[in-house]
């Protein structure tokens, strides 16, 4: 069922010292910041030859990004994305298996204007996981 590694994120207290980070001091290509208000993020993206990095900030009221960020001051590792064919199929087969999808259990579109999905931590190895159909 999952595919390739889409993308691993990064929750980070300063979205600017991180792109700094990753552009100027690890030679990175990083995109410019996206507003995603539907996630409550906005996200920079670093572009590596097999996957990428998103980077995370907190967006408006409520965002998941400032609960994590309260637990973890200094950022870490948010979640990984997984690629699906049918992202549907997939939800309902997690279901089936029992592990928690998040949300109302319908996909939402990501920052890569693709469904999306999250499953819960608990469920996969303390690992929040999201998936996006390709
Ligand atoms: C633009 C979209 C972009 C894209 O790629 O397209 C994105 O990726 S948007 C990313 C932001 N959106 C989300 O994260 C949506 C899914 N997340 C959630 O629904 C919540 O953040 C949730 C349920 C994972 C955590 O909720 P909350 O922060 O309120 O914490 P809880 O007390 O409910 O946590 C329960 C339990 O899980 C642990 N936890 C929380 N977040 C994570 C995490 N990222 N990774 C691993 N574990 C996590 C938390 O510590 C609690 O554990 P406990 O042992 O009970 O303390
Ligand atoms: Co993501």
């Amino acid at each position: 069922m999952i595919g390739r590694l889409n993308h691993v994120a990064i929750a980070v207290p300063d979205l600017e010292a991180a792109s700094r980070q990753y552009r100027d001091v690890l030679g990175a290509k990083v995109s410019a910041p996206q507003d995603e208000p539907d996630h409550g993020v906005t996200v920079v993206f670093v572009e590596l030859p097999n996957s990428k990095i998103e980077l995370l900030y907190p967006l408006g009221e409520g965002s998941p990004i400032a609960a994590f960020l309260e637990r973890n001051p200094s950022g870490g590792m948010h979640h990984l994305c997984y690629e699906v064919d049918d992202i549907l199929a997939a939800r309902d087969r997690l279901k089936a298996e029992g592990a928690r999808v998040l949300g109302d259990g319908e996909p939402k579109i990501g920052a890569h204007g693709k469904p999306v999905l999250f499953l819960h931590p608990k469920d996969f190895c303390g690992t929040l996981v999201e998936l996006e159909q390709v």
